[in-house]
């Protein structure tokens, strides 16, 4: 696994409807995507099954990584990363069911507490959140950036912030210490998978000289 850095893109059942699941997410691929998050709140387990099949299959092509959002079971189907929140499951089961070389992703809202444990449990990364605005999940926790100040100084981890990250604020987070950008909404809420990669490509190019 390449170094965790970079456009952390995260899909949204609302936003890809109608076709635009795959030439979306391949679209934020060829972006520079680094990460992908297969994030759907339906029960449908086959449409689920074939959704992250074939996600797995472009992220291959691409050389990104998959996590799949809440569903431990569907990531070991599948033999790919998870991404759990406080209420999803233990990080340490997760990690003893996937193994030392895949990806687990814990979500810490904005309480250092919760990444110490985070990090006891065997994280890849810790995600804070939110710093801004969300149109997505307008009702999480909200988090300051200057959080991200202190984390970087107690964890080694890769830390990824989420929630309302766009273009114009991606680059303070970077500055203080965000390995990963967490997008949704400012990355598919696009008129066509064209204006996808170039969002993609706009934020893969905040890592470039930091
Ligand atoms: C990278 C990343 N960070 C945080 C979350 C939020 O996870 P959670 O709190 O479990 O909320 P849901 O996404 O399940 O609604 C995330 N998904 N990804
Ligand atoms: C899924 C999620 N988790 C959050 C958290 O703070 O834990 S914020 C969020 C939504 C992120 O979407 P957008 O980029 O559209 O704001
Ligand atoms: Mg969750």
């Amino acid at each position: 696994m390449s170094t965790l850095r970079g456009l952390y893109a995260i899909t949204d059942s609302q936003l890809l409807d109608g076709g635009k699941l795959l030439p979306y997410v391949e679209a934020a691929l060829r972006g520079g995507a680094r990460l992908l998050q297969y994030r759907d709140k339906s029960n449908d387990a086959a449409r689920r099954f074939d959704e992250a099949s074939a996600l797995a299959e472009l992220c291959a092509r691409h050389g990104a990584e998959l996590l799949i959002n809440d569903d431990l079971e569907l990531a070991a189907r599948l033999g790919v990363g998870v991404h759990l929140g406080q209420d999803d499951g233990s990080l340490r089961a997760a990690r003893q069911r996937l193994g030392n070389s895949a990806l687990v992703g814990g979500t810490c809202h904005a309480q250092l507490e919760l990444a110490e444990r985070a990090v006891a449990e065997g994280a890849s990364y810790i995600a804070f959140g939110r710093f801004f605005n969300s149109t997505t999940k307008p009702g999480a926790p909200a988090a300051t950036p200057a959080l991200l100040d202190e984390a970087r100084q107690r964890f080694a981890l890769p830390i990824v912030a989420i929630g309302g990250v766009t273009l114009d604020n991606a680059p303070g987070l970077i500055a203080r210490g965000a390995s990963l950008i967490a997008v949704i909404h400012a990355l598919f809420g696009a008129a066509s998978a064209a204006e996808v990669e170039q969002r993609a490509r706009a934020f893969s190019a905040l890592f470039s000289d930091s």
